[in-house]
């Protein structure tokens, strides 16, 4: 039975699949990609003629089944296994229109056999057929989200196996130590009165360790993947809406000398040095009786509390005192920013020691007028230096994903069971120590994923 599941995914039984893999909409050029065991079979319906030698590019009349004439298109076969999903695939690089493109997918799900992708489900097939890991699949995916130069170079590093390697490299480790650790349960070894347990507790804890460090390092694959999350505060009149404007160089807000005019959270996407950011402006915070304006202060901390950075505003003739409301924003993920700077005397706002000078611990200290634009490049190189800093790619391979987190997580909570296991009871110490290797397994995909694989491949385009 269990067999049979296996063959079920394999190539000799699956539908041969079809879709448009390059983007939506008119282009010069559309690739429509077939995979599968009638793939052959399609082209040489659509085309006429003999299927290309594999991997040749060759031009064709393609026709349907009335004999209407779609498009002089170059064809590209692929023999399974050499392909990008491991089974016989076609490659129909067509004129970009809509009635070619449309005429072509039409012909094709009349085909026996054929029909149309589900999301992902080229890469799924790669993955079945062992082209591709997990992470390689999730890299790849995220390689074609990619909208800045980090996170391309993030994605291909992930493709190349970067993670896979790191955490196959851990799982092997766990699966030596516990081959010894079953051997010292069935033939119990008489020099070693811990048992192998104790012996291999230090090589074990020392890698609960590196992936402990691995887990802390800041949520800078997710921040570079997902963008990081710059979240502009302040009271009322602060002058966020302006800030946001100029750093996004747009009149993306409403700007008013009303208290109060932004009440919706304004997200916008900056691209800072190759690095991805979401900037985003809230509503002042303050007292309010308005219920809309309550709810726009609700978003606000909301956003605020899961910001990666906050720039606190505070008006430069308000300085140096800090609002009440804005107290408890200031540590080590804010950046304060003293606005308006044009309104009053610089050497006033500027002097660091001035007498009730408050004595915050933040990021950076900024001096911004929007007015005069004076500050505001300085400001704009300091977010650079503290994105770059945060998200800048270190030498071991950073996790992209919760997914990968929470695998991570578990693995460690397991081996905490080891090492309090280890010198009680060694059947339920290499228990531990099996579950963890598991855990590891699960980010790869090697083991004990059937369940998740259609949440994680559903997230892919369609063509993918
Ligand atoms: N036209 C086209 N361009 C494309 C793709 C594609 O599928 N079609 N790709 C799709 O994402 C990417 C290229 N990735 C690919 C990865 C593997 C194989 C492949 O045929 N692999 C075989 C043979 C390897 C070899 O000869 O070196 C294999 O792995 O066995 C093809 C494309 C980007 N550009
Ligand atoms: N002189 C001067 N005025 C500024 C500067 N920045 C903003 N303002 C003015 O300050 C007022 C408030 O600016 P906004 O950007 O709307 O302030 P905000 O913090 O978004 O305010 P809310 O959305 O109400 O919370 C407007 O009249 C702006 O023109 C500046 O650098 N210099
Ligand atoms: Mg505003």
């Amino acid at each position: 039975m269990k067999d049979q599941s296996v063959a079920q995914s394999s190539q000799t039984f699956a539908d041969t699949i079809f879709a448009l893999s390059s983007g939506a909409g008119t282009a010069g050029v559309a690739v429509v990609r077939l995979s599968g065991p009638h793939a052959f079979a399609a082209l040489e319906a659509l085309s006429g003629k003999p299927v290309p030698e594999a991997r040749y590019a060759a031009l064709r009349l393609l026709t349907n089944e009335d004999g209407a004439r779609l498009d002089q298109a170059l064809v590209i076969a692929f023999k399974g296994s050499a392909s990008f999903t491991g089974e016989d695939v076609v490659e129909l690089h067509l004129h970009g229109g809509r009635a070619v493109v449309a005429g072509v997918l039409e012909a094709l799900d009349r085909i026996d056999g054929l029909r149309p992708a589900e999301p992902g489900e080229f890469s799924r097939r790669a993955f079945d057929n062992q082209k591709l890991d997990l992470t390689e699949a999730e890299g790849l995916n995220d390689l074609i989200h990619a909208q800045t130069a980090a996170q391309r170079e993030q994605a291909l590093r992930q493709m190349d196996g970067a993670l896979r390697d790191l955490y196959e490299d851990w799982r092997g480790r766990l699966v030596a130590h516990l081959a010894h650790l079953e051997a010292d349960i069935d033939f119990p070894d008489e020099d070693l009165p811990e048992g192998v347990a104790g012996a291999v507790r230090p090589n074990i804890l020392s890698l609960k360790f590196e992936i402990t460090q691995h887990l802390v390092d800041g949520r800078r694959g997710e921040a570079l993947r997902e963008g990081f999350r710059i979240v502009i505060m302040g009271e009322p009149n602060a002058g966020k809406s302006t800030l946001l404007n100029a750093l996004a160089k747009s009149d993306v807000a409403i700007v008013s000398d009303e208290e109060g005019t932004t009440r919706d959270v304004i997200e916008i996407q900056l691209d800072l040095g190759g690095y991805p950011v979401r900037l985003i402006d809230t509503a002042g915070v303050r007292e309010s009786q308005g219920a809309i304006e309550q709810e726009g202060i609700r978003r606000a901390l909301a956003r605020a509390e899961e910001a990666d950075l906050r720039l606190v505003l505070i008006r430069a003739d308000d300085w140096p005192v800090i609002p009440k409301s804005m107290e408890r924003w200031l540590d080590e993920k804010a950046m304060l920013v003293i606005t308006q700077t044009d309104r009053t005397d610089m050497f006033h706002v500027k002097h660091d020691k001035l007498p009730g000078m408050p004595d915050v611990k933040v990021a950076d200290v900024a001096y911004v007028s929007a007015k005069t634009d004076v500050g505001l490049s300085d400001l704009f190189s300091h977010l650079e230096e503290h994105v770059r800093e945060a998200m800048a790619p270190r030498e071991v391979p950073s996790l992209t994903r919760v997914r990968h987190r929470r695998a991570l997580e578990e693995a460690v909570d397991h081996l905490d069971r080891f090492d309090q296991n280890a010198g009680l009871d060694a059947v339920l110490a290499a228990e531990d120590v099996r579950m963890a290797a598991r855990s590891l397994g699960k980010i790869t995909g090697r083991v004990g994923v059937e369940d998740i694989l259609d949440v994680i491949f559903s997230d892919f385009c369609i063509g993918k």
